[in-house]
């Protein structure tokens, strides 16, 4: 449904994406997580045909979005960052500017419009001014106009930014029920929004994907940290010989003591062995234990610089 391959955008001399690239499938609700600059938004308006990518290829349900760009976007509802909204219209006036943008005709407009106003929970606010209406309600506005034309892609940039709690409790049922019948991406730096609706995470860094995973596969990666006050020339080889262990990287370093992450298949057997041989080496064992693995580990992990020392 959705292909990027080696996608790349460049301002100048920064290189804000580099060397994208994922397949989406039909109906997967993606979170595309990393911090603030991490090139999330410039992803996102190249999928939506805003921005040219400045190299790489991006297609959606087989269209190719640099030669087919109009019928690629009438597939795509985009609801960007800082929506641009305007406070004069009401709510029903900017909807139905936005049909014609879409491309809706005058007839089919109307139940377009009730349809997605009916959907947002946006009926007691219809001809309300949008400069009248709290966050919330602007972001629902911002939503409506982006199932308008009933795209098969959605593609949602912070839908829950500055929203209150109850706002974005009401979002996210929002999302979950669009995702029942449209593929969803969904840009935020908020964990628990990717945990609370996401099936699959994309991790970006430094404008390179650093991860893509499927959600229920975190819970079982399976690593043992080890903190010891040894440089990684020494302990790599050791700990990288060890049965089980498939690979020896540095996590973090903190006054001293670095804390390395042991993939292994076998949590239970590995740990045993770690503590003999960092005991026959003579080294301080300042710390052994499995990794917490939810989101929130993972995400810390793949964004920080991350050394990887050895795979066996
Ligand atoms: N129009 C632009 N001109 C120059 N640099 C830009 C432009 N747009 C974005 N950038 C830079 O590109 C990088 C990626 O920005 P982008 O907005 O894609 O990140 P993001 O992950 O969406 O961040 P945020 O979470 O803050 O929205 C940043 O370093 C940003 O400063």
């Amino acid at each position: 449904m959705i292909e990027v391959r080696e996608l790349s955008r460049s301002y100048g001399e920064l290189k804000a994406v580099q060397d994208v690239s994922f397949s989406i499938g039909h109906g997967e609700i993606v979170g595309l997580l990393g911090h603030n600059g991490a090139g999330k938004t410039t992803i996102m308006k190249m999928l939506t045909g805003y921005l040219e990518p400045s190299g790489g290829e991006i297609r959606i349900d087989g269209l190719d979005i640099a030669e087919q760009r109009r019928e690629a976007q009438r597939r795509i509802g985009y609801l960007a960052e800082n929506c641009p909204i305007y406070p004069e219209m009401t709510v029903l006036d900017y909807l139905d500017y936005q049909g014609s943008l879409h491309g809706i005709a005058p007839q089919a407009r109307r139940s377009a419009i009730r349809r997605a106003v009916e959907r947002t929970e946006l009926e007691a606010k219809a001809t309300a001014l949008i400069g009248t209406l709290s966050r919330g309600y602007r972001q629902r506005v911002g939503v409506a106009q982006a199932i308008l034309h009933e795209p098969k892609i959605l593609i949602l940039d912070e839908p829950t930014n500055g929203l209150d709690p109850a706002q974005i409790q009401h979002m996210r049922s929002l999302v979950r029920e669009l995702a029942v019948d449209a593929t969803l991406i969904i840009s935020t730096h908020i964990l628990q929004e990717v945990e609370a609706v996401c099936g699959r995470v994309l991790i970006m860094r430094g404008g390179r994907l650093a991860l893509d995973s499927q959600l229920d596969a975190i819970g079982r990666q399976q690593r043992l940290l080890v903190s010891l006050d040894r440089d990684p020339d020494e302990v790599q080889p050791i700990l990288a010989k060890l049965a089980g262990v498939s690979s020896v990287s540095v996590l973090d370093a903190d006054a001293g003591l670095r804390r390395f992450a042991l993939e292994t298949a076998d949590l239970r057997a590995t740990s045993p062995l770690v503590a003999q041989a960092v005991s026959q080496q003579g080294w301080p064992l300042y710390g052994l234990e499995p990794e917490r693995q939810d989101l929130e580990a993972l995400f810390g992990a793949v964004t920080l610089e991350q050394v990887e020392v050895a795979h066996g």
